[in-house]
């Protein structure tokens, strides 16, 4: 055991560990969810990374004695590696505004730091305040760090975006032939072909990748070196311009920063925005699959025009069942999206004055989030949109079967003699074409071109062949 000191006390730490008495006190005092740091690697990463830009920064202003900065950015190196990932125990919900993720990061730094230099933890060669966080407050720290994780998540998300788009343009372009039964109010209605059902959803992912691609922007403006009220108080003279680039070079990204730092500190619209846009795709997604649940209903007494990959047996029970676990999936994933765009939202509004002490549970839940859709798009992707099935026979007849079909003897005729087809086919169980026909309203010739589903798929082609039936059958002259 080690003994170590604060301002409160003292306490005694195993050997081993590498953070210090206030991650201790931390993690006893908001042991809540068990949702830890440990799971929000890229989070650290974050903090790890402004670590190592300040200590090289501190360095070139002669802060920071050069062989302390190299220790400390040895250390960071390691906790950007994963290499001492368990030593991040604190609870991701916690008060303080972040100070205790803040000084955890501090400690294992400051301590591993210790250890390259002098072979011991827990002395004062490296101290976690004096050396570690030197320039810096938690204020700016865990602000900016939120931004670079963020940046990092939602590029991460939007690289998953693209085979998604891919397997949707290769369905739109394969489903042409292929007419169906619009339907609106679940209730039958006009024919459409699958290709332009599916193209709704194509058009769908490639706006959302736009969307948020551009809402990510707003994360390379970060408020670090505005420290703890957005001053800049403690930070050496030459510190801000030496730490973005130092940054830059760390992370590859372009950060730099904020305009007002004042705004940074106080203010997290930006999440707003970005969480917005999540919501959106987690909603879009999940109408999605509510879609392929309804049209894959069944098999045999359901509506049974899709068919999608069976992934596991269904049920404990009943033998044979399939469940659509997938989509089911996407659905519950909207839901904890919409809760987390709740919790953000009211943790950006309840700011008050000079800083917005509830980053930890922004950060909890846009993490989480961020998560949630990038395994989501991919796990809906491979396990069930890229290989999904369409029963064109079936499609077809619930397409040539509906007496909506009557849309088109309105539009050539007018509305109520398509509606006394319609109401005389649905009553007398015939197709719309058989009734035409009987009413002596079409030859057979022309019930076949003009009733057909498919045509009713194409606007101008349709058109076009309501004029010329009014010529031919003399309602126009
Ligand atoms: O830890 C700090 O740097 C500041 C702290 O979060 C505070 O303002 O109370």
């Amino acid at each position: 055991m080690r003994k170590e000191v604060d301002a409160l006390g003292e306490m005694e730490l195993p050997n081993e560990v590498y953070y210090g008495i206030q991650t201790e006190r931390a993690r006893q005092n908001f042991d809540v969810s068990g949702i830890t740091h440990y799971q929000a690697p890229r989070y650290i990463w974050a903090v790890a990374a402004i670590k190592m830009a300040a200590a090289r920064a501190n360095a070139r202003v002669d802060a920071l004695e050069q062989e302390i900065a190299d220790a400390i950015c040895q250390a960071a190196q390691e906790v950007m590696d994963g290499k001492h990932a368990d030593q991040f125990p604190i609870d991701m919900y916690q008060g303080g505004g972040g100070t205790s993720t803040n000084m955890n990061v501090n400690e294992v730094i400051g301590n591993r730091a210790n250890e390259i230099l002098t072979g011991a933890k827990g002395c004062d060669r490296v101290h976690p305040n004096t050396h570690v966080n030197m320039g810096q407050s938690t204020n700016d720290v865990i602000p900016a760090a939120m931004k670079v994780s963020t940046w990092f998540n939602l590029q991460e998300l939007l690289g998953n975006m693209p085979a998604l788009i891919s397997t949707l343009q290769t369905k739109v372009d394969s489903y042409k032939h292929i007419v169906k039964l619009g339907r609106t109010c679940i209730q039958d209605a006009v024919p459409m072909t699958m290709a332009q059902q599916f193209s709704g959803y194509l058009s769908l992912a490639e706006r959302m990748h736009q969307k948020i691609s551009a809402a990510a922007q707003d994360c390379l403006e970060l408020p670090l070196g505005a420290t703890a009220v957005g001053t800049g108080l403690s930070a050496r003279d030459g510190y801000l311009e030496c730490v973005y680039p130092e940054l830059q070079e760390i992370t590859g990204a372009d950060f730099k920063p904020e305009h007002n730092f004042f705004d940074g500190l106080q203010n997290g619209d930006t999440y707003v925005d970005i969480h917005a846009n999540l919501k959106k795709l987690a909603m879009g997604l999940s109408k999605f699959a509510t879609d392929l649940r309804i049209m894959s209903s069944g098999p045999r007494a359901g509506m049974n025009e899709v068919v999608l990959p069976a992934v596991q047996p269904g049920s404990s029970i009943m033998p044979g069942k399939i469940n659509p676990v997938m989509p089911e999936l996407v659905n519950q994933i909207c839901y904890q999206i919409c809760g987390n765009d709740v919790a953000i939202g009211m943790a950006v509004e309840g700011g008050e004055l000079d800083l917005n002490v509830w980053e930890p549970v922004i950060i909890k839940n846009m993490g989480e989030s961020c998560t949630l859709l990038t395994n989501t798009v991919k796990l809906f992707n491979d396990k069930c949109v890229a290989g999904l099935e369409i029963n064109e026979e079936v499609c077809r007849k619930y397409a040539e079967d509906t007496t909506a079909l009557s849309t088109m003897i309105a539009a050539i005729y007018d509305y109520p003699t398509g509606s006394r087809v319609a109401k005389k086919a649905f009553k007398e169980g015939k197709s719309v074409g058989a009734v035409t026909l009987e009413e002596g309203l079409m030859t057979e010739a022309q019930v076949k071109e003009y009733l057909d589903p498919m045509l009713m798929t194409d606007p101008v082609a349709s058109a076009l062949a309501v004029r010329r039936a009014r010529r031919e059958l003399g309602i126009d002259g």
